[in-house]
């Protein structure tokens, strides 16, 4: 079988300095193929966020490998980390993270102008991707100016405006409506049909349905995992296996 294109291995991540040290996650492995999509599910604090970091390179584990693109991503400095970042990956933060000082679009030209695309193109793709998502109208808005369903949209317009080889995103529908959630969804599909591999940590049924494969976590663990692509529900390997463990 080919390497997959994100991996991670006995990922353990400790936060210091509350009250008392906190285990966030403990020994969890992850395999995310090419085109695969997976959500991740499971209660406030269980470690969702806490991956989805440690998947992207940005924050690293105390125990763990992970591997992106057959390059190990933990071990390496923060500089090379952010350069694998752009070449492969798009980010949507829970606290979405738009730059205050620039438009929305130019927010979401930023992974392409990174990239040594030219302006003229850069803008072009990044209104075509502002208009997938519904929210091309907004995009000489500061991005304090928009509502926090738009706000959102154009996060995830920013995430994916590079056809990265893998999405990672953290609640990506949490502040919106039902049917700018499909919008959003509708864009995924999308993605996904195109051959993206899509990695999203949500609380909502509807789109952990539409993922490949629901990851459902618990106290820093993955406590079940569930292929949904083929018979309904079927348990993968890993689900087989903790069942007879
Ligand atoms: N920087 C930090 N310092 C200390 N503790 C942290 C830090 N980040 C997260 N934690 C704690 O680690 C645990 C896991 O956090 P994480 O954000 O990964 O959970 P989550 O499953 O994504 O939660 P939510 O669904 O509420 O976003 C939580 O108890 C959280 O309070």
């Amino acid at each position: 079988m080919s390497e997959p294109l994100l991996r991670a291995r006995d990922l353990s991540r400790t936060y210091h300095g509350g009250v008392r040290d906190f285990a966030a996650l403990r020994d969890v492995s992850i395999e995310v193929a090419a085109g695969d999509w997976v959500a991740v599910t499971g209660p406030s604090g269980c470690g969702k966020s806490t991956l989805l970091h440690l998947l992207g390179g940005l924050d690293r584990p105390d125990r763990g490998e992970v591997w992106l693109a057959g390059q190990r991503l933990d071990t390496r400095s923060e500089s090379e980390r952010a350069l694998l970042r752009r070449r492969h990956l798009g980010f949507v933060f829970q606290f979405l993270n738009l730059v205050p000082t620039m438009t929305v679009a130019g927010n979401v030209e930023l992974p392409l102008v990174l990239q040594g695309i030219g302006r003229r193109d850069a803008r072009r793709r990044a209104l075509e991707t502002l208009d997938e998502l519904g929210v091309a109208d907004t995009a000489d808005a500061a991005p304090a100016e928009l509502s926090g369903g738009q706000q959102q949209r154009v996060a995830l317009a920013r995430a994916v405006v590079h056809r990265p080889d893998v999405l990672l995103a953290d609640e990506p529908t949490g502040a919106l409506d039902s049917a700018a959630a499909e919008t959003v969804l509708d864009l995924l599909r999308r993605r996904h049909e195109d051959g993206q591999s899509i990695v999203l940590v949500t609380h909502d049924h509807r789109v952990a349905a539409a993922a490949d494969r629901v990851v459902t976590m618990l106290d820093g663990q993955i406590a079940d995992e569930r292929d949904l692509s083929g018979p309904t529900g079927r348990p993968t390997l890993r689900n087989l296996i903790n069942l007879e463990g």
